[in-house]
């Protein structure tokens, strides 16, 4: 499959090396044009506020969102979810605004309250995933449609919502692939399938 890494910001290697280390292509988005090539799309960390005026900027902000609207399968991690979101809180304005969740930006402190944690999350491995924390935000309110994945101390840190996955954590900082298995093998190739059973 042909997964695509937005491009203008923050950690898009990671990303790229852990969908060629699964055997997929990953592709920089960095132009409308790109969205051609791809079957669905990672935001990558880096500053959400950054990454919104260059989406902005660029007039992928658009593109990107009727790409979501429509079906294309989406993780954002970190700053990633909160582009996703609905509403972040003490902002009166979002950026792609497709996932019906608020949430908190740097919730957990500043850059030298970065911690790792592990968890067992059922949906996406039987085993132990290590979760790096940088910065991160996490969800304060989530609509019914949002399947809540895992939570640390009380606080949702993973969610979905049929084509949309959020994270709050970095799993492409780890050496464990699962989370990016779980996204290319049950959210990517589903909504493949869901797609072609239209014809
Ligand atoms: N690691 C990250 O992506 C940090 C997110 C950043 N604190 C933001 O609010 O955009």
């Amino acid at each position: 499959m042909n997964i695509g890494v937005l491009a203008l910001q923050g950690g898009v290697i990671e990303h790229l090396k852990q969908i060629e280390a699964l055997g997929h292509k990953g592709i920089e988005v960095k132009v409308a044009e790109d969205f051609e090539k791809i079957d669905a799309i990672i935001l990558p960390g880096g500053e959400s506020t950054t990454i919104g005026k260059l989406l902005r900027i660029t007039g992928l902000m658009e593109c990107l969102r009727e790409k979501i609207q429509g079906g294309m399968p989406v993780w954002g991690t970190c700053a990633g979810m909160i582009l996703l979101a609905k509403e972040i809180e003490n902002q009166p304005f979002n950026y792609l605004g497709v996932m019906d969740i608020k949430v908190r930006r740097n919730a957990f402190g500043t850059q030298i309250d970065s911690f790792k944690t592990k968890k067992v999350i059922k949906s996406v491995s039987d085993k132990e995933i290590e979760l790096v924390f940088i910065r991160a935000p996490y969800v304060l309110e989530a609509g019914t449609d949002v399947d809540i994945l895992c939570e640390v101390n009380g606080n949702i840190v993973a969610a979905r919502q049929g084509n949309i996955l959020a994270t709050s954590f970095h799993p492409e900082l780890t050496n464990d692939l699962s989370f990016m298995r779980f996204f290319i093998e049950e959210i990517v190739h589903s909504s493949l399938v869901d797609n072609l059973s239209i014809y």
